[in-house]
């Protein structure tokens, strides 16, 4: 199994790497490239762990070297928020970023799976398919936006606030990764009950998490721990699922035949060719039902910026 990492010697990149080299499964391998000269570095550095798992690093222009026989790619190449800013303003920069580096994908490693982390995320998913059609090799059950992010936070916070054990709570979130396109599905957790008040708050503070990172990094960058973190827990589900492993559920942003919206966060089984089902994200309460509905227009707008990008 072989997977490769895009903006390797970035915060999430090198966090994601370091999770990666220790927890990939046995005799895979990992390709780490960013335009940074430092790269090739960072995957010596790596590779004197042990662990049965072959680092190799690319710098430069053309990640073409990285991307040859890639079965999985987790893209986190781009730049990051600072204070003051929405995951929007990123656009102009990251767009182009993403179309690049997708181009090379399409020609390079077409049936590859690919998990966008690149910001916005709502957005550079819908540009990444558009260069895929493009190309002709657009496959929607290999393209992933990482949606994770928001379930781990989910699920950290509402232990905290419950008092449980975070490894008994699980939380779908669902929609999308910005404001309020980012809807947990807090009414699902089981044993759990919430006041309207503590629903308000918990899904207010979700959306807004990524908001709390940037601003207590004060211009230092977003989050790139919990990041690597997140994309580390999807990019292996993926992988799990590659070789064939049962039950690998996990919500990503994706074209999955939404009645909501062309990409739409939501549980997902996950199998030998990517999404091997969509799955019902089940019964929802009135609040997350306007929560939902009153997304949507942004949710739309977000992608078509994307699409007319590449067109
Ligand atoms: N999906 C999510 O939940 C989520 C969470 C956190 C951050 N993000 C996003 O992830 C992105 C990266 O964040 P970060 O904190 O790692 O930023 P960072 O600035 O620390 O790292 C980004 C890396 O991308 C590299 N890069 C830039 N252009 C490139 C190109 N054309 N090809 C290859 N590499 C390139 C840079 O050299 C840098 O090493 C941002 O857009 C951020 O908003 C997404
Ligand atoms: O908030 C950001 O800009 C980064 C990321 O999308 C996050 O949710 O932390």
């Amino acid at each position: 199994m072989k997977v490769a990492v895009l903006g390797a010697a970035g915060g999430i990149g090198q966090a994601l790497a370091l999770l990666l080299k220790t927890q990939l499964p046995a005799g895979s391998k990992l390709s780490l490239y960013d335009i940074a000269p430092v790269t090739p570095g960072v995957a010596v550095d790596l590779s004197h762990i042990p662990t049965d798992v072959e680092v190799k690093g690319f710098a430069g222009e053309d990640p073409t070297a990285a991307l040859v026989d890639a079965d999985v790619v987790l893209m986190s190449a781009g730049v990051a928020r600072k204070p003051g800013m929405d995951r929007s303003d990123l656009f102009n920069i990251n767009a182009g970023i993403v179309r690049n580096l997708m181009e090379k994908v399409a020609v390079t490693c077409p049936k590859a799976l690919v998990g966008i982390i690149t910001n916005p995320v709502n957005t550079t998913v819908a540009i990444a398919a558009e260069v895929l059609k493009n190309a002709g090799v657009y496959d929607k059950n290999r393209l992933f936006g990482i949606t994770t992010l928001d379930v781990i936070r989910s699920e950290t916070f509402i232990a905290e606030l419950k008092g449980l054990n975070v490894a008994d709570v699980k939380v779908n979130v669902i929609g999308g990764h910005s404001g309020v396109t980012i809807l947990p599905l807090l009414s699902q957790v089981e044993g759990v009950t919430f006041t309207d008040e503590e629903v308000a708050a918990m899904t207010t503070r979700i959306q807004n998490a990524g908001t709390e990172v940037v601003e207590a990094k004060a211009g230092g960058g977003s989050a790139t721990l919990s990041m690597g973190q997140a994309a580390c827990r999807f990019g292996l589900s993926l992988v799990r699922g590659l070789q064939g492993e049962a039950n690998i559920v996990e919500c990503a942003y994706v074209d999955g035949g939404s009645e909501h919206a062309e990409f739409f966060a939501q549980p997902v089984l996950l199998g030998k060719n990517g999404v091997e089902k969509v799955l019902p994200y089940g019964e929802i309460s009135v609040f997350e039902a306007n929560a939902r509905d009153a997304m949507l227009d942004t949710l739309k707008g977000d992608i078509k910026l994307g699409v007319e990008f590449v067109k």
